[in-house]
């Protein structure tokens, strides 16, 4: 299949060969046809299959072939993170650049003024993260009242509890008569269940098996005393030489000390999480993307979408609270087919997160332990399974949609 034989309009083919695309992703040769037909999709791909493209590229097709006099804001993309809206904003702008569309990103941790400017000039595609899509409303710098497209990216993530109330309070402000869209890696069974409620009569895309990671990762698991990991990064960093590499820890101090001890070590690192400015934030992640930062230390506030060109490793420190994102988090390697290694520490007593994840995952991972890093296991260890984040997250949705609580069997 080629992009050609989709329809899609000569200035977005023009763009794709300026890219190098040479064929759609299956997910794109799936979603596109249904998109561009109007109807509304729940599409789920593996990390680094170019979901964004697949929603994207239909959607200017449509802009541009509806006839206007100026921009209007008919399409949002709402994104859960400010990095992420930085680059939906990139790539819409590098797939647009031979049309007259404009594309305007909203996102929180910069001043307001300059978005109510941009915003001022007009725009046909509206990139944001709620909370600060919301701050605008409220300043009446935007009108949603336009809008026929409107896209949920990393859905499962933005459907969820933390942003649940800004989601109504956004969708309340929409046209009940839209094209909505929901992609993501990850679906679990209540989004599919909510979604009934946002989408009318909608085709489900799945591309691979539900929440599995690229197969292009090797996922390792090694079993390290909790007080020897940051040890074992600098000597898997160190002995292996890596040229860079994206680690995640459970805290925000977490990712900050652990970047200053590499620091110590001699590798150049960084932090990127919540707590920082979005300068910090920015150039962190910069500085990691043009190769003058060798080790980035992220909280989940990067786990999800960033595409980092041809990086190879990540280490998860700590594996995460929530089982899904852990799929996230491993998807920033191997990303548009090629190789990566992913691999994850756990120290004893933290084995019900890798349980929750292979549940996820429905796959086992097998654990090993490397020479001079064996654990101890004679240490007394605290089972922390009480403290589940993705259990309570389930008891609390399951709730919420007004289901029974219990113990779920795996
Ligand atoms: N048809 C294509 N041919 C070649 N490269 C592509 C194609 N489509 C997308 N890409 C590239 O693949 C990379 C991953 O794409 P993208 O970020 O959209 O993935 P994704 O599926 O949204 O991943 P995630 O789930 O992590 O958000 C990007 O660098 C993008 O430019």
């Amino acid at each position: 299949m080629t992009f050609s034989s989709l329809s899609l309009h000569p200035a977005l083919l023009k763009a794709l060969a300026d890219l190098n695309y040479q064929a759609p992703t299956p997910i794109q040769a799936q979603a596109i046809p249904e998109v561009l037909a109007g109807k509304d999709v729940m599409a789920g791909a593996q990390t680094g299959t170019g979901k964004t493209a697949a929603f994207t590229l239909p959607l200017l097709h449509q802009l541009l072939n509806q006839a206007q006099t100026g921009p209007s804001l008919r399409t949002l993309v709402l994104v859960p993170t400010r990095e992420l809206a930085q680059q939906v904003y990139s790539n819409v702008c590098h797939y647009a650049r031979h049309t007259p569309l404009t594309a305007v990103a909203v996102y929180g941790g910069t001043s307001l003024r300059p978005q109510i400017e941009a915003l001022k000039g007009g725009a046909d595609l509206l990139v944001a993260t709620p909370g600060r899509l919301l701050d605008l409303l409220s300043k009446r710098a935007l009108s949603l009242s336009q809008v026929q497209h409107l896209v949920f990216d990393e859905a499962d993530r933005i459907l969820d509890l933390g942003f649940k109330e800004e989601v109504s309070q956004i969708l309340a402000q929409l046209p009940r008569q839209r094209q909505t869209l929901l992609f993501s890696a990850t679906f679990d069974d209540s989004i599919f269940k909510l979604s009934h409620r946002w989408l009318t009569d909608p085709v489900h895309i799945e591309v691979d098996n539900r929440n599995s990671a690229a197969v292009s990762i090797d996922q390792q698991v090694y079993v390290v005393d909790a007080d020897r990991k940051r040890e074992l990064v600098s000597y898997l960093i160190g002995s292996k030489n890596w040229h860079q590499v994206l680690l995640f820890t459970k805290t925000r101090q977490g990712a900050d000390a652990l970047a200053k001890e590499m620091v110590k070590d001699g590798i150049s690192a960084d932090a990127i999480h919540g707590d920082k400015s979005q300068g910090a934030r920015d150039r962190a992640l910069e500085g990691f993307k043009q190769g003058s930062v060798r080790a980035l230390v992220a909280t989940d506030v990067a786990a999800r979408g960033i595409d980092i060109t041809s990086l190879e490793y990540v280490i998860n420190v700590d594996l995460p609270f929530i089982a899904e994102d852990y799929v996230h988090r491993i998807g920033r390697c191997g990303r548009a087919g090629a190789t990566g290694l992913a691999i994850s520490l756990l120290s004893p007593g933290e084995e019900y997160l890798l349980e929750e994840i292979e549940a996820v995952l429905d796959q086992r991972l097998p654990q090993q332990w490397l020479p001079g890093f064996e654990p101890d296991f004679s240490k007394p260890v605290e089972d922390h399974r009480k403290n589940s984040r993705t259990a309570q997250r389930r008891r609390v949705k399951k709730r919420a949609q007004g289901g029974r609580t219990g113990n779920r069997r795996r």
